[in-house]
């Protein structure tokens, strides 16, 4: 039926086709400045024939981030640097969205402010390792925010969404997935507070929906899509009842009209396990599905209800994925010693079917 390539309105975000870039890290930034630079305009603009395309994951303040070489949305220079990538994507007739990122405790000291201690919900370290200058070492015992501190931390967010705006991007998806800050409050193996932000589901899911309330009063919800992995244990999460705590979530994201609702199905980039399909029953707006997807895949499950599918890896390698799946040409394998960190070598050197 090729429901694949055919065209979305996603909120106020109109795409060409329903193959989404997933976000992926691929360390490839300043890592003292947090601005990208020409490698990643060619990347991207690359990758345009994508419906949609979503950024790595980029830091919205110092604090939130978590690897070395990641990006920010933050300051004045990242804009500028961010604009050169959206004017690129822009001129192929592609869209593009900023995942607004806060690592939370995935993070270490010396790639933190004044090498404090990241912050989290809780002072629980995630038992894994992150990427340093010193190469992969355990992320750093995090120190549990303030309650007052929050309100901070959400401003962090409003503030990324202005610098979204001005740097050209057709909206942002906000990073609540894969173990990170947001999940990390989600979550009650990482969010052991007694404040109003820990405890029961609606204080743990509070801090989410007052980032989606200061974020679209910034852009409007149509503009912005949400990250979620409810049943993923990625970067040390878990959670006692995942059920319970994302049933009234993608209840209460019915009265968000988002752009569009994320949802990596199972453990990240690993099986497709979990009830995500009866939480998905539960979420009436744009539902894009991630996790392993191929093409058969992504037809079948467009064909029951899916809106969008979000392909990651096979991203890496097939810049024209989209024609790929079209032709049903066989698609490049990545090379993942050059999938974090390096230049242009595993970057933007993977060949289209069309080169010579
Ligand atoms: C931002 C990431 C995520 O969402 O999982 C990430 C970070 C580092 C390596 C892979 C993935």
């Amino acid at each position: 039926t090729d429901a694949l390539f055919t065209p979305l309105t996603a909120g106020k975000i109109e795409l060409a086709n329903r193959v989404v870039m997933a976000p992926l890290t691929r360390n490839r930034a300043d890592d003292e400045t947090g601005e990208v630079n020409d490698l990643h305009v060619e990347y991207y603009r690359q990758r345009a024939s994508a419906g949609l395309i979503i950024t790595e994951a980029t830091q919205i303040s110092p604090e939130g981030k978590g690897y070395i070489q990641t990006p920010g949305i933050h300051t004045d220079q990242q804009i500028a640097a961010w604009k050169k990538v959206t004017d690129a994507v822009h001129a192929e007739g592609g869209k593009i969205v900023v995942q607004l990122w806060h690592v939370g405790r995935i993070s270490h000291t010396s790639i933190q402010p004044a090498d404090q201690a990241p912050v989290a919900p809780s002072a629980i370290s995630a038992g894994v390792k992150t990427f340093t200058k010193n190469g992969f070492e355990d992320t750093s015992t995090p120190r549990a925010l303030e309650t007052d501190e929050i309100r901070r931390v959400i401003e962090d967010f409003a503030h990324a969404t202005r610098c979204a705006k001005a740097a050209g991007f057709d909206g942002v998806e906000v990073h609540g997935a894969n173990g990170y800050l947001l999940d990390q409050f989600l979550k009650d193996g990482a969010n052991q507070r007694d404040d109003r932000y820990g405890g029961s589901v609606e204080n743990r899911t509070r801090l989410l929906f007052e980032v989606l309330d200061a974020v679209i009063a910034e852009w409007d919800a149509g503009h912005v899509g949400l990250r979620l992995s409810p049943f993923s244990n990625a970067n040390g999460v878990s959670d006692s009842d995942p059920m319970a705590t994302f049933s009234p979530v993608f209840e209460r994201l019915n009265e968000y009209k988002l752009s569009y609702l994320h949802v990596v199905e199972g453990q990240t980039g690993g099986e497709r396990d979990g009830q995500f399909d009866a939480l998905r029953s539960l979420f009436k707006g744009t539902y894009m599905g991630n996790n392993g997807y191929d093409y058969d895949l992504a037809e079948k499950r467009l064909s029951d209800g899916v809106d969008l599918v979000a392909f990651g890896r096979p991203f890496i390698a097939n810049p024209d994925l989209v024609e790929r799946l079209h032709q049903g040409a066989p698609l490049n394998e990545g090379d993942q010693d050059t999938f974090y960190g390096g230049g242009e070598k595993g970057y933007t050197d993977y060949p289209t079917l069309t080169a010579a």
